[in-house]
């Protein structure tokens, strides 16, 4: 529970004093996670990318929750967070490993002014903020790890996550309750995908006392299928004849 002594030392009303896991999640990076659930209390509810009724329980739901994915990176992996948000699972991910290379990629821009933000404040030298769509990354973005939370059912979030990996990477998505649901109703969609395999993993049991729930799908040689290989290497030959980076372009009308 807040107090009003730490109201009046600046921290925003209502958020919780950070549990002890967050020290052990976090390191040396414990007081920029520390600023960044003070940044989504604060300006992330007042620009509506955080429900206020989140504030109490930022810390366990989604700051820790979103944080103990790391458990499943390799070392050095490059990752994009597919629809970042406000930069769940990807700030805390980049925050409790800083040899992990995060791509956060949204396609609203009053989220990735806010994800700039949060990056310049924190520091944040292992995290590239990207405006777009994850269909129009193909063959722009790629990388060993897709992460996600909360963006799209997961047959649906594979077309748009699983061709933006490298050979034999992996899509690690959130998904709580509905998670083995959702993965048999995804069979054919992750197989016409290039998936060649999918589990349901429990993380942070231990630091956490409840577990977060993961859907892992391991990419074979062509992630994404025989479309997004044609995609990529369309991509490839643009940009070998002089094509511009997806931030540089137009992007047309969006949604603010
Ligand atoms: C419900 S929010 C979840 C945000 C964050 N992942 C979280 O867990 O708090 C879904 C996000 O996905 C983004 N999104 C929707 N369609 C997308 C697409 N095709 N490619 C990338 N992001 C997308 C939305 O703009 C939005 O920020």
């Amino acid at each position: 529970m807040a107090t009003e002594s730490a109201a009046a030392d600046g921290v925003p009303e209502g958020l919780s004093e950070p549990p002890q896991a967050a020290r052990e999640i976090f390191g040396e990076r414990f007081a920029s996670a520390q600023r960044y659930a003070e940044l989504l209390a604060s300006a992330g509810v007042q620009r509506g990318l955080i429900g206020p009724r989140e504030v109490p329980r930022l810390w366990d739901r989604h700051v820790l929750n979103c944080a103990v994915l790391s458990e499943l990176l390799p070392q050095g992996a490059t990752l994009c967070d597919v629809g970042s948000g406000a930069g769940l699972p990807g700030i805390p991910v980049a925050l409790a490993r800083p040899d992990v290379s995060v791509t956060l990629l949204e396609p609203l821009l009053r989220r990735t002014t806010f994800l700039e933000e949060v990056v310049r404040e924190l520091g944040l030298t292992n995290v590239t903020v990207l405006r777009g769509r994850a269909e129009e990354m193909i063959g722009k973005v790629s990388v060993e790890i897709v992460t996600a939370r909360a963006v799209a059912p997961l047959d649906r979030l594979a077309g748009w996550g699983m061709p933006l990996l490298r050979p034999y990477g992996q899509m690690l998505a959130l998904k709580g309750d509905t998670a083995e649901q959702e993965l048999a109703d995804s069979r054919a969609a992750l197989t016409r995908l290039g998936a060649v395999e999918w589990s349901v993993i429990p993380v942070g049991e231990s630091l956490l006392g409840a577990a977060t729930r993961v859907v892992q799908v391991k990419a074979g040689e062509s992630p994404g299928g025989v479309k997004a290989a044609t995609r990529r290497a369309k991509a490839a030959r643009a940009g070998r004849a002089g094509g511009r980076p997806a931030e540089a372009r137009g992007t047309g009308r969006r949604r603010r």
